[in-house]
């Protein structure tokens, strides 16, 4: 399966603020939708810029696409204000001959009904960054990079997006690399999942593979060795955990219930738990 990104100990510093991103170490296979997770300051939008490559790695090695078949919507949506919509999809259509899908473009701004004659400086928030995401999906990309891309849109309008978004990345093959503090939604989305904290990766790999990997168990309070325990919670008598399976899990002693965690709970769980081994399944594994 050919990799869309690889990475190999890749790793970004700023002048002023240290390591953004650290020895990262990953592939993530062409056509996959990728949820880029992570608390506030992990180095998402650091590992999206690197991508897209806005910005360089201070070590390591990133390979992608070629630049023209990349789309990447950062959260700051750069527009020009002074330019109409229309004048904006026009500048879209000349920056990418051969390319551009004036149709695709034009759906998603209709679907927001935005005027056509509208300056950019004029639009809301969440209208930019409609017109963003109409700029990215028109230019077909082979990678579409989104940092918090529909973050300011409103519900109703988030959903209508997110499925034109997921429509044209399943009819062209695209691969996805999209961040969002919206787990509900990457929940629905995506097939795979990256989540960094500190600037290093912890978790990767397919959802269902991750998924497969973790077990919850509850029961009387005991010794859960020789598991990983990710995370574990004691309420009264009863321990609530969510553990990494060495081996089965044993139920002896009755009173226990073992499930499958959902990705929220695994999200959360791992994003308490620095001290956890990071884990990426063989989808995710970069070649050595
Ligand atoms: N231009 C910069 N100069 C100095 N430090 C920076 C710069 N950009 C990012 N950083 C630092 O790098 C780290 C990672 O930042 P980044 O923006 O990649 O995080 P993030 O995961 O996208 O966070 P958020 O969820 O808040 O958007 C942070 O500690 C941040 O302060």
């Amino acid at each position: 399966m050919t990799a869309a990104i690889e990475a190999h100990g890749l790793g970004r510093r700023f002048r002023r603020g240290g390591w953004a991103l650290r020895d990262c170490s990953f592939r993530l296979p062409a056509g996959r939708i990728c949820a880029l997770i992570g608390p506030n300051g992990a180095g998402k939008s650091t590992l999206l810029a690197l991508a897209a490559g806005v910005l360089k790695p201070t070590e390591g090695t990133l390979t992608t696409p070629p630049r023209e078949a990349i789309a990447y919507v950062s959260q700051d949506k750069p527009l020009h204000p002074q330019l109409t919509v229309a004048e904006t999809l026009r500048m879209g259509a000349d920056l990418n001959p051969g390319r551009w899908d004036a149709a695709v473009a034009g759906k998603v701004v209709e679907g927001g009904g935005l005027d056509p004659a509208r300056r950019v400086r004029a639009l809301s928030g969440g209208q930019r960054s409609r017109l963003a995401l109409a700029l990215a999906l028109g230019k077909r990309p082979t990678l579409l990079l989104l940092d918090e891309a529909l973050s300011d849109v409103d519900p109703l309008a988030r959903r209508e997006l997110m499925g034109a978004l997921l429509a044209t990345a399943t009819e062209d093959g695209t691969t996805v690399l999209m961040s969002s503090h919206i787990l509900s939604e990457l929940e629905d989305a995506c097939d795979h999942l990256l989540l960094i904290d500190g600037g290093r990766v912890r978790l990767g790999g397919s959802v269902d593979d991750l998924l497969q990997a973790h077990t919850l168990v509850s029961g009387p309070i005991s010794d859960l060795a020789p598991h990983t325990v990710v995370t574990a919670r004691a309420t009264g008598r009863r321990l609530t955990a969510l553990i990494r399976p060495e081996g089965p899990v044993s139920t002896d002693g009755g009173g226990w219930q073992v499930e499958e965690p959902t990705l929220e709970e695994l999200v959360l769980a791992h994003l308490g738990a620095p001290g956890v081994p990071a884990l990426l399944t063989t989808a995710m594994e970069a070649a050595a």
